[in-house]
């Protein structure tokens, strides 16, 4: 038996996401940038930053996966890979949640490979108590300490990722 609690509703995600595309409108201003949405869990949360963000920029996707329940297997797979060519460019990866940190640990390695002008990170939730490998977010909309977090693109087993808030999952 599993329970939902609702801990970050729609309007506080709407009123984070809003203030910091803000700060990525004015950081970025007469900057050439992208921004790479991570799948499959950051694909509502980019859809609703870049919608919000005031100047130009273009959008690519990189496809990972690397959990199985609430545990990471510790093999980060690539499903998908850039299609821009982003060398000379600033790029800011979107996450849905930084964990353990290892996913972005080998995307940052994958992404210094093609020679970006500069990465940044942007996640939705920053979450403290499971971090095994050390990881500057320069964007994070909300920083929680634990639990096991679903809705607005997360899911658990690929469920719960239509929920339009956020939710502590409890077994
Ligand atoms: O910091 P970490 O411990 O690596 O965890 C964070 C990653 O785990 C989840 O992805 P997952 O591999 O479950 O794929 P998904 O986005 O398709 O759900 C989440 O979307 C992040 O990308
Ligand atoms: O708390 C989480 N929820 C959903 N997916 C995740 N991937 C890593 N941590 C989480």
């Amino acid at each position: 038996m599993t329970n939902l609690i609702p801990i970050i509703s729609q309007k506080e995600i709407h009123d984070r996401v809003t203030d910091i595309a803000h700060r990525i409108s004015s950081d970025y201003k007469n900057k050439d940038f992208v921004l790479i949405g991570i799948l499959k869990g950051s694909f509502i949360f980019l859809s609703d930053l870049t919608r919000a963000i005031t100047i130009d920029h273009e959008i690519d996707l990189v496809g990972t996966s690397s959990y199985s329940g609430t545990e990471t297997t510790g093999i980060i797979e690539f499903t998908k890979k850039v299609d821009l060519q982003l060398e000379g460019r600033h790029i800011i990866l979107v996450e849905d949640i930084v964990d353990t940190g290892r996913t972005l640990a080998a995307l940052i390695n994958y992404f210094r490979s093609l020679n970006p002008a500069s990465i940044k990170i942007c996640t939705l939730i920053n979450k403290n108590e499971r971090r095994e490998l050390t990881v500057a977010v320069d964007y994070a909309c909300f920083t929680i300490e634990k639990g096991f977090i679903v809705g607005y693109g997360l899911d658990y087993n690929e469920k719960y990722r239509n929920l339009p808030a956020i939710f502590d999952l409890q077994f």
